[in-house]
């Protein structure tokens, strides 16, 4: 496993303690700069940490607000209100993600089927085409689970638009092997680039842009697609109401099921939750139709591993890597419990092994910070991130000026 990103709380504490004093004037002016692996300080390489809530947003963002004002910490802030705003969408369009889902098996049947097909995307993944950048930054995420968000783009846009691959399957790609791989930043990620997520409007990765933020380590001059049209597809699906989660009542008997999109469940205890039992959830072999990389699921047990041995002392006895609803259903029922509670997951696999859960009602509990932000993700990011001084104001319990 990667040693930049060891799979505990307390390393995502030293992480963001290390960071803070850089989130205001310095990670403005040097963020986009990739100067490449074990040089990403300019960034927090907090994702793989964030994405699975072993540290929460609120946290981070109080962190970072303790130290510095919101004006002079607005870009990180904004990069934080991303993820938000990204689940937000998702939530309520979840036909897109199966729709990602849809096209990826369709793109996966013609590799297989179209041996041409099949040689440039294994190319692609092995970091074995033309462009030295493409190639290195194939390499870096397999070998450390990470890319720079500039990296992420000019990747995603080289794969699309000059090696003309099927776009589901470069988001399969990184969500097989980024430790922070997470189907609402990265499906909407990969479709911003298209073009698909703001419709005819596409992400060009220029050889000048990358020449400039790698600080010349690259310089993929009449290698890049100069001028591609956007990709075509559906309209947005018709927008359903944002969930707000459910209410929990802890005098019934309750199991709780943790898994890998909060991993922060102290609020629940909070609420009054005394689970007779807990078991983790394994939804990882869920995320793709090929294997995800070994790294990647170690590093998910054992930040599970790490979240259920920091609450033991409320967790009862623990079932470890549960993968299928009935599975859950024998337990929670041989446990005596008369409701399984969980966190609200959001679209993607955790979510769907939930939701074949008949046996017994599951209780969803939803975050006060995701449901004061999902609902306002109606339309672009412009609009969204003009209510963070709300949700920010709301978060330290103060009423926004
Ligand atoms: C094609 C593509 C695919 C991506 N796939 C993923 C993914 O699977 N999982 C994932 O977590 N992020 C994804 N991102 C978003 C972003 O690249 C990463 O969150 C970011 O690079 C993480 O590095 P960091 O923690 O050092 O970020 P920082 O710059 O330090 O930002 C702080 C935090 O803000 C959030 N954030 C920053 N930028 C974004 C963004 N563009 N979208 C959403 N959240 C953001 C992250 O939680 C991050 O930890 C993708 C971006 C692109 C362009």
């Amino acid at each position: 496993m990667s040693d930049l990103f060891p799979p505990t709380r307390t390393a995502a504490l030293e992480k963001l303690s290390a960071f803070v004093p850089k989130a205001g004037r310095d990670y403005t002016a040097q963020r986009n700069y990739d100067r490449g692996l074990g040089h990403h300080d300019a960034v927090s390489t907090l994702s793989p940490y964030l994405r699975h809530r072993l540290i929460t947003e609120a946290e981070v963002l109080e962190a970072v607000l303790g130290r510095y004002s919101l004006s002079s910490a607005e870009k990180f802030v904004q990069e934080v209100f991303w993820r938000t705003y990204w689940k937000g969408w998702l939530e309520m369009r979840p036909a897109v993600w199966g729709g990602y889902q849809q096209g990826l098996l369709r793109a996966w049947d013609q590799v297989q089927t179209q041996s041409g097909l099949r040689s440039e995307w294994e190319a692609a993944c092995k970091g074995e085409t033309g462009i030295d950048c493409f190639n290195h930054w194939a390499h870096e995420l397999v070998e450390t689970g990470y890319l720079h968000n500039h990296a992420r783009m000019w990747f995603a846009s080289i794969w699309i638009f000059t090696l003309r691959l099927p776009w589901e399957l470069g988001a399969d790609f990184f969500l097989r092997h980024l430790y922070d791989g997470d189907p609402a930043s990265n499906t909407l990620s990969w479709r911003w680039v298209a073009g698909l997520q703001t419709q005819g409007k596409n992400y060009v990765a220029r050889a000048s842009n990358i020449s400039k933020y790698t600080e010349g380590r690259f310089s993929p001059l009449y290698q890049l697609a100069s001028n591609p049209e956007p990709l075509q597809g559906p309209p947005h699906p018709p927008r359903m109401d944002a969930p707000v989660g459910d209410t929990l009542d802890p005098s019934k008997p309750s199991v709780l099921v943790l898994h890998e999109d909060d991993l922060c469940p102290g609020w629940l205890f909070d609420l009054g939750l005394k689970p007779l039992a807990t078991a983790t959830l394994d939804a990882t072999g869920q995320i793709s139709p090929l294997h995800v990389a070994p790294r990647v699921k170690a590093f998910k047990t054992a930040i599970m591993a790490d979240c259920a041995s920091r609450w033991s002392a409320s967790l009862g006895p623990i079932t470890s890597g549960m993968s299928t609803a009935q599975e859950i259903e024998d337990w929670a029922r041989a446990a005596g419990a008369d409701q399984i509670v969980t966190s609200y997951a959001p679209v993607g696999p955790v979510a769907t092994l939930l939701n074949d859960i008949r046996a017994l009602p599951v209780i969803r509990p939803l975050r006060a910070y995701d449901r004061r932000a999902w609902h306002h993700a109606t339309a672009g990011f412009f609009k969204f991130k003009a209510k963070i001084p709300e949700f920010v104001g709301a978060m330290k319990g103060l009423q926004p000026v």
